[in-house]
């Protein structure tokens, strides 16, 4: 988020910001009032809580001394309350035995009859709940009275010990014969509590003079103790500490002495208890200690079955074993804390909401304020914002106008070069280095001078200057010289930029590099003159020549020749090849022809694959024969093809200045004329221009158009001269060769195939010929037993990839069984593209035909290339065949391509065999078949048919 300070936000900001500084001082210090509260209220309730706390403890800590000091009390109390019992007992009896004593004197019936009664009397004599009675023994130790033991009564018991070696006796008579005839005395005695225990007793004796008697009796410590700790215990047990506190009492053996909370398990001991107060005893028991300590847990208050919190100091009071737990609820202490708690809510509650209202008020205040102060800054700020807004509108218009003009500078397609009255450079843009090639840093401070290149004179620097100060502008072309020292054109246009008074102030310099229009313009005039092809000249320069070399050969008397120079069946490569081979080879050829010309002779392609070269100053016809020849050798050296390997021949047709014509025109007419008669001538010559070509190219048009006709109107035929098995004697197959039944009578081929060549009319006649030797092979198979094989002649114009898809055509539509099919091809046709060849052989022998070479040994092949044309047989051409016998030569050459065919599996047919000679010396050479006039001119098909049978 952006903020946007202007007139009219920074007082709603400013505003807004006294306001929030006013909420948040306020809160600030409110939480501070309301924190320091809240805290010192919690430290208050947690001191009373302390307070409270330790205030139990005290109680308990009073309670528990107090019942302590209570039982040490009794402790002490025992002995003397048993003395003072006992005591009271035996001074009763003393009286009684003394009554008796006396009463029995009185009536004179003898110590003895006293002794019996006081017996007796005193025998059933009980106390001390039943335990107590008394015993009578004489001053000498013997028994008189024992009601516990009467059977002893009588004997002495002056030597009786305790467990502790005491005389018991004896302390009693010792007792007894105290001056005052009484006394106390301490023994061991067994209990009747525990029968097998001897337990401390004390007991009173007075002496009974009258009958020399001690009158006595004891009780056991123990049992007066057990006694003053029952009294204890019902002290305890009305006992209550803060309402429902109390103190519960236990054995430490786990006995349940006092439990005010559950009275009826008093006087049960642990293993009567169910879990949870057992648990709860044997921890009470655990936890007490001699010192007494305070612990917290929960139990049930009395008459209630809830638990509730508790506090207790369990102390263990080690004479008796007894275990005091004296123990407080808490509910009470909690409640009052709670309670504080709540009023201390209360007041912060209550400060809370006053310190708000404080806080509204404070706010609604400091927004009253914060209102005027931002009016009042608002009519301020407006007056300031417009007069801001004024002052940028102003700068932002001239800074854009700055910017525009940088940036005009800046990204001008045009050089700019800026400097001052001294024409030292004070700017430059980076058209200007892109140009120059010079950067800012390198040209600042330095004078144009720097880009010179030489070529201007001081003069032409002279006149510029003169006229920039006159019309204070100047521009032209100008040659300057690059960074990299490149001179280059361009265009420069200078302005003069004056002061006020008219004094030069700037020069402003803009400059176009013009280097690249001006080779435009270098190559328009080119390609207007030359082929971009071969960069030879092209028509329009060669006619200029031309005229100029038939001028100069007219003022001096000289001949000038025009020599055209076309590529044979230069189509053919197009077409197979491609285009991009086509242009190749033209490029090889111009650069073959141009190595021919001399002497100012000027080599220059006027369209497709027509040279044409102008020999000036031609002096003897042999000589222009000579070079004409040449330069159509040099076209026919093989070459390669982009891994082709071609052999393309020319044929060329001359004129010559003055006697085949005057001017440019007619000599190149005449030397086409010329050529087209070498076409006529079979290619690969020349012609010289006769006045009676052009009668014979008259003929050769009306024989082009009547060939056209041919086709249509049915007028070929075949012939076909038979071929003999020299191995077998018989006919084996046969040649298929076309005649054509024109409007004058039979033509041969000779005649017309060249020229069906030249026109491509050789392709549907091919196509037609093919389909015709096929049909009437199939018709003389299915009527002889041993089929015969009919050959085919292909010219080079036909053999390319179509002619595949023709031989399929022509088997399909017949029927024709494709091993009796021979195609018959010249080395030249193969030779043209090797590569090429050998494919379409290939393809062609898919097709289950045979492939013969025809005129072996007339073309350039090599023997190595019999090896990789797969072929089935070699025609011997009849210029071999003719010499033989005879010629030493040709019988070594047609014996030498015999044997070779025969290593190679290629079978030979002998052309032109026209004697018996012939056929003996084949036969005996292993030639395999024989064709000629020996045996047969071609024949019409029916008389082929005759020969058959
Ligand atoms: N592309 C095609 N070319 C064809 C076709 N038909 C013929 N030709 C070619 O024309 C050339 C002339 O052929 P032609 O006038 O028919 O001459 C052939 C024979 O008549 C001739 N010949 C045969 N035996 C003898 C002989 O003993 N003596 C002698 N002087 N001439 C003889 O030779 C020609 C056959 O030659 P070749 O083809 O080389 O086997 C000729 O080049 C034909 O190829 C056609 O349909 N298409």
């Amino acid at each position: 988020m952006s903020l946007i300070i202007n007139a009219d936000t920074l007082p709603r900001y400013q505003t807004r910001v006294i306001l929030g500084m006013v909420a948040v001082l306020m809160l600030a210090v409110s939480a501070f009032f309301i924190v320091n509260a809240y805290t010192a209220g919690n430290e208050y309730i947690r001191q009373q809580w302390q307070t409270q706390l330790e205030r139990s403890h005290q109680k308990l800590r009073d309670q528990v001394d107090s019942t302590l000091d209570y039982i040490g009390f009794i402790r002490q109390q025992t002995e003397s309350v048993l003395k003072d019992q006992v005591r009271d007992e035996v001074r009763q009896a003393v009286s009684v035995a003394r009554s008796i004593y006396a009463d029995v004197q009185a009536r004179n019936a003898g110590d003895g009859e006293a002794a019996r009664l006081i017996r007796e009397a005193l025998r059933d004599l009980r106390f001390f709940d039943g335990r107590g009675y008394i015993f009578i023994d004489t001053m000498a130790g013997e028994c008189v009275l024992l009601p516990t033991l009467p059977e002893v009564e009588g004997s002495s018991l002056y030597d009786n010990q305790d467990d502790t070696g005491h005389y018991i006796m004896r302390g009693l008579i010792e007792a007894a014969q105290q001056p005052r005839g009484t006394g106390y005395s301490s023994y061991r005695w067994y209990a009747p509590d525990y029968p097998d225990q001897m337990r401390a007793k004390i007991a009173y004796v007075e002496a009974f003079e009258p009958l020399n008697w001690i009158i006595g009796s004891g009780d056991y410590l123990y049992q007066v103790e057990n006694d003053l700790k029952q009294q204890t215990l019902k002290r305890l047990q009305t006992l209550r500490l803060d309402n429902h506190g109390y103190i519960a009492v236990l054995q430490q053996d786990g006995e349940l002495l006092l439990w005010p909370s559950r009275p009826a398990l008093e006087g049960q001991g642990l293993q009567d208890l169910d879990v949870e107060q057992r648990d709860m005893a044997s921890w009470l028991i655990e936890q007490a200690t001699p010192e007494g300590r305070f612990v917290n847990y929960d139990w049930y208050r009395p008459g209630s079955s809830e638990k509730h919190e508790k506090l207790a100091l369990v102390q263990l009071v080690p004479e008796w074993n007894w275990v005091l737990v004296a123990g407080v609820y808490q509910d009470q202490l909690i409640g009052s804390l709670n309670e504080q708690r709540e009023r201390l809510e209360a007041g912060l509650h209550k400060d809370l909401r006053a310190l708000l209202m404080l806080l509204v008020v404070a706010l609604m205040i400091a927004m009253g304020v914060a209102l005027l102060i931002s009016r009042w800054l608002r009519v301020l700020m407006r007056r300031y914002q417009h007069e801001i807004d004024h002052q940028r509108e102003e700068l932002e218009a001239s800074s854009r106008k700055l910017q525009l003009a940088g940036q005009v500078f800046e990204s001008a397609g045009e050089g700019a070069m800026i400097s001052d009255s001294n024409n030292r450079i004070m700017a430059v843009n980076p058209a200007f280095t892109r140009i120059t090639g010079y950067r800012a840093e390198e040209v600042v401070g330095k004078t144009p001078a720097l880009l010179a290149s030489g070529r201007h004179s001081r003069a032409f620097f002279k006149q510029m200057w003169k006229t920039l100060h006159e019309d204070e502008r100047w521009q032209g072309e100008v040659w300057n010289r690059r960074r990299n020292g490149e001179i280059y054109p361009q265009w420069l246009s200078i302005t003069l930029v004056t002061d006020e008074e008219g004094a030069p102030r700037n020069y402003v310099a803009m400059l176009n590099d013009i280097s690249e229009r001006k080779a435009a313009e270098d190559q328009v005039r080119y390609l207007s003159d030359f082929d971009a092809l071969t960069d030879l000249p092209n028509r329009r320069l060669l006619r200029e020549r031309t005229k100029q070399a038939i001028s100069r050969a007219m003022r001096r008397g000289e001949q000038v020749a025009l020599v055209i120079i076309d590529l044979d069946r230069f189509k053919n490569v197009n077409d197979t090849l491609g285009h991009g081979a086509g242009d190749t080879l033209l490029q090889r050829v111009a650069q073959r022809l141009s190595h021919e010309m001399r002497g100012g002779a000027t080599l220059s392609r006027i369209g497709g694959d027509e040279f044409v070269a102008l020999l000036p100053n031609v002096d003897a016809e042999s000589d222009l024969s000579a070079q004409v020849a040449h330069c159509l050798a040099q076209v026919a050296r093989p070459l390669d093809l982009n891994g082709h390997e071609l052999v393309v021949t020319a044929s060329a047709g001359v004129a010559v200045y003055p006697d085949d014509g005057e001017s440019f025109d007619t000599l190149l007419k005449n030397a086409d004329t010329a050529l087209y008669y070498a076409k006529g001538q079979g290619r690969n010559n020349y012609q010289c221009f006769t006045s009676s070509m052009n009668q014979k190219v008259s003929e050769r048009l009306l024989l082009e158009s009547a060939l056209r006709d041919a086709l249509k109107r049915e007028e070929f035929e075949l012939y076909y001269q038979p071929q003999y098995d020299f191995s077998r004697n018989r006919l084996c197959g046969c040649e298929a060769l076309i005649r054509w039944n024109g409007p004058d009578g039979l033509v041969m081929p000779d005649r017309f195939i060249p020229l069906a060549e030249e026109t491509g009319l050789i392709i549907p006649i091919g196509a037609w010929v093919l389909e015709e030797a096929c049909r009437q092979g199939e018709i003389w198979n299915r009527a002889t037993v041993e089929p015969i094989s009919v050959a085919v002649n292909v010219s080079a114009v036909q053999f390319r990839p179509e002619l595949v898809v023709e031989v399929r055509n022509a088997l399909d539509v017949t029927g024709f069984d494709p091993r009796q099919l021979v195609l018959e091809v010249t080395e030249s046709v193969l030779m043209s593209d090797v590569d090429g060849s050998v494919r379409l052989l290939q393809q062609l022998r898919e097709l289950g035909i045979r492939i013969a070479l025809d005129d072996f040994g007339t073309g350039y092949a090599s023997l190595a290339y019999l090896k990789r044309f797969v072929l089935d047989k070699l025609k011997i051409d009849r210029t071999f065949i003719m010499g033989i016998p005879e010629d030493k030569d040709d019988v070594a050459i047609t014996s030498s391509i015999i044997d070779i065919a025969r290593h190679l599996n290629i079978m030979t047919v002998a052309e032109g065999v026209e004697t018996e000679a012939h056929c003996e010396f084949l036969r005996a050479a292993g030639c395999n078949l024989a064709q000629g006039y020996y045996f047969d001119k071609p024949l019409p098909a029916d008389e082929f048919s005759n020969r058959l049978q």
